[in-house]
């Protein structure tokens, strides 16, 4: 058991935080990002029984950006099943998010569906047969249930940024039509998939969201069940070595949690059986992963004894 209170871990963290002078760097080559304050900090932990445990900004809407990955693939594992493998891997890229080196290398086939190669796949694969517009609704609307909030919206700003100056996505994605990997117009997927990142969303709404990732596939509280058991577990395993780009592994070692983050500083963690997690900050570390959010996680799964890989509470040491 732990020594405390989850209400007080999570509270000092959030002071921690709010205090802490590193703050890791916002990111710029989306113009809109870079206009969002660094010192914002926000963690939100949500527990079987519905409740949510908030410390910091919870209630402030940030862009989700590569976080909406998680959620892009449970929707495509559901149209497609396992034939979704086919398309894109499952295995660490060791580059960083935008990298396109490996896809010459490898057919055209994206390493994982969290890089933005594999995710902008994942989206043609749910464009199939719909117009942008409706694929785009169908990922709003699932957000929306799986938040239990229809105020998550699509922050049109973020989005029409990204469109401008999204050269390198452009780039990804001609490149994968060239092999066949991409089946509709580069521009039609490219257009669902900046909108999709450009969610935004709240911490307390991503923690709520993130719920069935912790619980075979269901949430408890509201008795939603959104995937099999074995499926929430197959994402929570990618989530696990893919979740941090370039920054997977660093994260296993540190947090100990499947996770997935974004470059507007968004970080879902999955503590399997018992908590789904959102942290937010929008400074990010080199590997483009949120610089605090991933300290504040550290701490959490340090102090509550919720790393998977099962060392027990620290006693009070923060
Ligand atoms: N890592 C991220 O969050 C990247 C998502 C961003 N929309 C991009 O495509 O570059």
């Amino acid at each position: 058991m732990p020594s405390q209170s989850l209400e007080t871990v999570v509270a000092e963290i959030a002071a921690e935080m709010a205090a802490r002078p590193d703050r890791g760097q916002v990111a710029t080559y989306i113009p809109e990002l870079g206009r969002v304050d660094p010192n914002q900090f926000a963690i939100a932990v949500a527990l079987p029984d519905g409740s949510v445990v908030c410390a910091g900004d919870c209630a402030t809407f940030f862009s989700i950006q590569s976080v909406s990955k998680v959620f892009t693939l449970t929707l495509a594992l559901g149209l497609a099943g396992d034939r979704l493998w086919n398309r894109v891997g499952r295995e660490p890229s060791g580059s960083r998010f935008n990298s396109i080196v490996q896809l010459e290398h490898e057919r055209g086939i994206p390493r994982n569906p969290f890089i933005n190669a594999g995710a902008i796949a994942i989206t043609d694969l749910i464009l199939s047969g719909h117009k942008p517009r409706e694929a785009l609704a169908e990922i709003l609307r699932f957000m929306q249930f799986l938040a239990d909030d229809d105020s998550v919206y699509i922050d049109q700003a973020v989005a029409a940024s990204e469109e401008r100056t999204g050269f390198n996505n452009r780039a990804l994605a001609n490149f994968m039509k060239g092999f066949g990997v991409i089946e509709n117009p580069v521009e039609y997927v490219l257009g669902v998939y900046f909108h999709h990142c450009a969610i935004a969303m709240t911490c307390r709404q991503l923690a709520k969201a993130g719920t069935f990732l912790a619980h075979l596939g269901k949430n408890p509280a509201t008795g939603n069940s959104v995937v099999t058991a074995e499926r929430a577990k197959r994402i929570n395993a990618v989530m696990l070595t893919c979740g941090h780009y370039d920054g997977s592994g660093e994260f296993a070692y540190r947090v100990g949690l499947p996770g997935k983050s974004g470059v507007g500083g968004g970080i879902l963690a999955v503590v399997p059986g018992k908590a789904s997690v959102a942290v937010w900050s929008p400074g990010l570390d080199a590997s483009g992963n949120s610089h605090l959010g991933r300290i504040a996680l550290e701490r959490l799964t340090a102090r509550m004894g919720w790393s998977i890989f099962g060392a027990p509470a620290d006693m009070g040491v923060g």
